[in-house]
């Protein structure tokens, strides 16, 4: 479960954006939606724990039952994927998957096969980005982020660069990973469609 209780971010000493109490079960998806500008990307650094210096923060960040909005931003479990251009591109799909893992672990190569497998992509291993379709560049980022263990994922219109047709194959598999997974999900999207759950509009959170 990830909470956000009592939070007020403030531009200028004015209060900009409020959260009395937002909840987000594990393995469910809370999706927020509201015009460019409303405050969509400042609250999703500052559930990652990106600082943000131009801002006054007030407010407490909960998951599954610890605080952690004092933790720095490698400590907080919580994860972070957007569109295709994640991945890096001067990297092989192998690893850019070992990137997410410990180097100390001494299973680490085996863990990122074992990914490729299950993504259908074994093949691709030794592939760069650039030679991936759209859909498995955003199966391989996904798995990316997932092989870090995050508690929360937050997900910043991860599937706005890819075609229609591919797009509803791709979203119900992400969805259905991570409601496996138990993790909290908060989505920034533009589009409906892509929401599977609970829609938060920004205009209920923000006092512009
Ligand atoms: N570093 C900053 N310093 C001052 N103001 C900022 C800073 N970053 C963003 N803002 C302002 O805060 C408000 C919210 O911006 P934010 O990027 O969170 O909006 P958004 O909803 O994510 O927009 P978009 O859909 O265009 O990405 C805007 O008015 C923006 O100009």
């Amino acid at each position: 479960m990830l909470e956000i209780k009592h939070l007020t971010i403030s531009k200028q000493q004015h209060v900009f954006l409020s959260v009395e109490s937002l909840q987000v079960a594990g393995g469910s998806v809370l999706t927020l939606m509201g015009p460019s500008g409303s405050g969509k990307s400042t609250l999703l650094k500052w559930l990652l724990g990106e600082p943000l210096p131009d801002f006054q923060i007030a407010g407490e960040l909960w998951l599954n039952g610890k605080q952690r909005d004092q933790l720095p931003i490698h400590a907080r479990k919580i994860g972070l994927l957007h569109q295709q251009g994640d991945l890096f591109p001067h990297l092989r799909v192998l690893d850019n998957l070992l990137f997410a893992l410990p180097r100390k672990d001494p299973r680490r190569h085996q863990a990122a096969l074992e990914a490729l497998e299950a993504m259908q992509l074994s093949d691709k291993a030794n592939a760069w980005p650039h030679q991936l379709s759209g859909g498995e560049q955003a199966r391989v980022a996904l798995m990316r982020a997932l092989l870090a263990q995050p508690e929360a994922l937050l997900l910043d219109e991860p599937f706005s660069s890819l075609d229609t047709a591919l797009r509803g194959t791709v979203r119900e598999w992400v969805f259905a990973q991570l409601k496996q997974r138990d993790i909290s999900v908060m989505l920034v999207t533009h589009d409906k469609e892509d929401a599977p759950g609970t829609i938060i509009s920004m205009k209920e959170l923000t006092h512009a």
